[in-house]
């Protein structure tokens, strides 16, 4: 539909512009129908980004088969190139997209650059150390909604390093990091208790500082390191590449110096996006499978396997496919999902659709994720009727009789996604810029619709 009014004019003042209107999308909805599917889903995000970063620190060329391309995989890459590193396509086998082949960064470059960093953690929280290796003044910004997202821990840390970083006294997005042609390395303590994000962009980077990197965790109030499983990741992806990492003392990482080996790899798809599509089987009552499942993985979706039969699913990995049983009826969940938080979204669309209170625990850091999700996730769940409630690191949701209505997504692919997955059993649900799922996942519109329009296959 055409807007009513002429656009305005750029050179009004902000409070003249209409409000920002996004489309609405109206969520497939399947009633009693059971959704029965088999699908696979893109690349992981956060092993894409890790492999792509670690590329344009390696001692030669290295290939991604089947990496992600989304808006957070692109940002990476232009990032990369920003810093000096060649990021070429090329064909390969992957059902969603090409090849990726990096040939190394020349760090010797002074010319300054600007790296935007949209709404991605990964691009905002590791890209910084890799600028504090080269030359240049980096000035890193991003979205209005990356400018508010915890960074402070990285700046302080860079600054610990022996880096200038200029960013107003804000801590935050936007800031620029003066390279000045290396880091000597050393002992660092940070709180990592907003994201482990913090941990990883460090260890990331810190094989290539002259004495590597001794790093410490020490949260406020003794609290922990969320998404545990994500620093994992990063410690084990950074072993296979010759760095030798020690983490056998809690809160504490030891990366010794030496090169990172150039490497081909193929990238797992992303166990935390298949979940949407998973909660589909729970909430209709039906089947949906994933071929090409990893049998051992460091990503957090593999906890699926867990927090799916806490519904009353079904859950089966079997001959290297995993495949989800709806409930009959879907009862409510208690689930500390520190280690999981990205998952949260999702869990909590089920649990407002189960017949039982649930309580979701542990994830007081995701009032810094793409948006604050606990206020986000109460708002958009009451909205349709339901009865959401924030608690001091969580959500409790309780029953209550949904109705169709609007659904905003706050720039969030997993609210976009959230509010699909109340859809299917929800009439008339509207989702709010759909399209924002293209942070990572630009073919959840078809892959979604494929899923709710076919009875084979699982
Ligand atoms: O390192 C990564 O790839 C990620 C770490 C986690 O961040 P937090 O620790 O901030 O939750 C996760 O939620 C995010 O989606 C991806
Ligand atoms: C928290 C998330 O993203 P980011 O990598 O931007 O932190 C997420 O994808 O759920």
């Amino acid at each position: 539909m055409n807007p009513p009014e002429a656009p305005v004019p750029a050179a009004l003042p902000d409070a003249a512009e209409p409000a920002p209107q996004h489309e609405l999308w109206p969520a497939p909805f399947v009633g009693d129908r059971p959704v029965v599917a088999s699908l696979t889903v893109p690349g992981s995000k956060s092993l894409t980004n890790r492999y792509l970063l670690l590329a344009a620190l390696a001692d030669g060329p290295c290939r991604l088969r089947s990496p992600l391309h989304s808006r957070d995989s692109r940002l990476m890459v232009e990032a990369l190139r920003a810093l000096g590193a060649r990021v070429e396509e090329v064909e390969g086998a992957g059902d969603f997209g090409p090849d990726l082949v990096v040939t190394p960064a020349s760090w010797d470059d002074t010319e300054p650059v600007t790296v935007d960093c949209g709404l991605a953690g990964t691009v905002m929280r590791f890209v910084p150390p890799v600028a504090a290796l080269g030359r240049r003044a980096v000035t890193f910004d991003g979205d209005p909604g990356a400018r508010v997202r915890p960074m402070g821990p990285v700046v302080e840390a860079l600054r610990g390093l022996g880096l200038r970083v200029e960013d107003e006294g804000r801590g935050r997005l936007p800031f620029t990091v003066h390279g000045a042609g290396g880091v000597r390395g050393g002992e660092l303590v940070i709180d990592a208790t907003a994201s482990s994000q913090f941990v990883s962009a460090l260890l990331l980077v810190g094989a290539r500082f002259e004495e590597g990197l001794v790093l410490r965790h020490r949260g406020a109030d003794g609290r922990g390191v969320p998404s545990m499983p994500h620093v994992e990741m990063t410690v084990e992806v950074l072993r296979e590449l010759g760095v030798d990492v020690d983490d056998s003392v809690p809160d504490e990482w030891r990366v010794a110096p030496g090169p990172v080996r150039a490497f081909d790899v193929e990238i797992e798809q992303d166990l935390s996006n298949a979940g949407p599509f998973l909660a589909a089987a729970v909430v209709t009552g039906g089947r949906v499978s994933v071929p090409r499942w990893p049998e051992r993985t460091t990503q957090g979706g593999d906890h699926w396997k867990q927090i799916l039969p806490a519904f009353g699913a079904e859950a089966e990995l079997a001959g290297g496919t995993f495949t989800v049983g709806g409930p009959a009826v879907v009862t409510g969940v208690d689930l500390d999902l520190s280690e999981a938080g990205e998952l949260a979204p999702t869990v909590a669309a089920i649990c407002a659709v189960a017949t039982t209170p649930s309580r979701l625990r542990g994830i007081a850091h995701l009032r810094g994720h793409e948006t604050d999700r606990l206020a986000a996730l109460v708002a958009e769940i009451n909205r349709l009727g339901g009865d959401a409630e924030e608690t001091e690191d969580g959500l409790v949701v309780r029953p209550a009789p949904l109705h169709g209505g609007t659904f905003r997504s706050y720039e969030d692919h997993r609210m976009a996604t959230a509010g699909a997955v109340v859809g299917l059993v929800v009439p008339d649900v509207l989702v709010e810029n759909i399209a924002t799922t293209a942070k990572t996942l630009p073919e959840f519109p078809r892959l979604w619709a494929e899923l709710v329009g076919t009875d084979r296959g699982a």
